[in-house]
């Protein structure tokens, strides 16, 4: 078994701990189990689970693993600190803000012999999976995913970090991009603001991706995919599964702890994490970047 804790509660924490307290029969979850959680508030006991201090949780040998589930600015530190305690780590996307930090973070994982996870939901769900068999063996012409949603919360990180989702579904869809122009619009009395990005495949199509963040604006993924053989422009409403997709990733930890998983599929998805890292890091040194003088 592996004695787990979960870190930071809010909504990713409570579903984690959700899911731990009643694993999915027969799979690799249930070779976890929850030891405590820790926040950085003294909170009543958690669905039944108790609160235990970091110190705790980073000593205790009946703990090991963690589930990260803070604020993506935080992530880095207590990444950091359970692996150098020498306990596995699964944290919801994104892992860093940085690729060179992720990077750093994967080397101190394999020096320790510890699994690091990052949790990827947003293509487990099952209109994802019914979007990617649409899109497959299909030829893709040119394409725009646009997402809106209310404004990013405080520390989630620059735009292309906090909707590091929309760029896995690009990358995960279409293959490796590469990026050709980013921009920022913003209007920070009113809380708005529009990341616009433009990539080519490796077949030279060009993909845009825009992130809209303002007050009131719901949660939609607007897509327009031009294919050689039709368009696509409506993500697809598959039936739900009966696994939800937090417990389907608490399943892939389980079975990267209990080493089920082919080293060809870990590092295949550890280079789409870090490709799709490399692009948020450009996308924001574009962004920032102080606008060219002409003269
Ligand atoms: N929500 C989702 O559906 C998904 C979230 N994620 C990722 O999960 C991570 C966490 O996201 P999410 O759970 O949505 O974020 P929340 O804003 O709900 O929680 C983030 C952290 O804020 C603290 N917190 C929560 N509620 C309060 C409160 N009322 N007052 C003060 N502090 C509070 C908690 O830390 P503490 O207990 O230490 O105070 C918590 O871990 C992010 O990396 C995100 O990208 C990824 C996929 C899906
Ligand atoms: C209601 C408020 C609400 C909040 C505050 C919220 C936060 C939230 N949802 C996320 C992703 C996600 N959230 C969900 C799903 C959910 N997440 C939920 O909290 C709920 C209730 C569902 C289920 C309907 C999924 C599937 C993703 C992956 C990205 C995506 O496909 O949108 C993320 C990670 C960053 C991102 O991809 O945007 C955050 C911070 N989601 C919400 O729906």
């Amino acid at each position: 078994m592996f004695g787990t804790v979960v870190v930071g509660i809010g909504i990713a924490g409570r579903v984690r701990i959700r899911d731990l307290l009643s694993p999915l029969p027969s799979s690799a979850s249930e070779k976890m189990s929850i030891k405590g959680f820790v926040s950085r508030r003294t909170l009543d006991n958690q669905q039944g689970v108790k609160q235990i201090t970091l110190e705790e949780a980073l000593d205790r040998e009946d703990i090991q693993a963690a589930i990260i589930c803070t604020e993506n600015v935080t992530h880095e530190e207590y990444i950091r600190k359970f692996l150098d305690a020498g306990k596995h780590v699964c944290v919801e996307y994104p892992m860093s803000l940085s690729v060179a930090v992720a990077r750093e973070l994967w080397d101190l994982a394999d020096k320790k012999g510890k699994i690091l996870h990052e949790e990827h939901i947003e293509i487990l769900t099952a209109d994802y999976k019914q979007l990617k068999k649409e899109v497959s063996r299909k030829e893709i012409l040119e394409g725009t995913l646009h997402f809106t949603g209310g404004p990013f919360q405080p520390g989630f990180g620059f735009a292309s970090f906090g909707g590091m989702a929309r760029l896995t579904w690009l990358v995960d869809l279409f293959g490796e991009l590469t990026l050709t122009a980013a921009e920022m619009e913003e209007q920070k009395e009113n809380k708005y603001m529009k990341l616009t990005a433009r990539f080519l495949t490796k077949e030279k199509r060009p993909l845009t991706w825009i992130e809209e963040r303002a007050p009131g604006l719901g949660r939609v993924k607007n897509i327009n995919f031009r294919f050689d053989s039709g368009t696509l422009d409506h993500i697809p409403n598959a039936p739900k599964e009966p696994v939800g997709i937090f417990m389907q990733d608490l399943n892939w930890f389980g079975e990267k702890l209990l080493g089920q998983v082919l080293s060809e599929q870990l590092q295949a998805e550890r280079r789409r994490i870090l490709h799709c890292l490399e692009l948020a890091d450009r996308i924001k040194e574009l962004c920032q970047k102080p606008p060219q003088n002409n003269l």
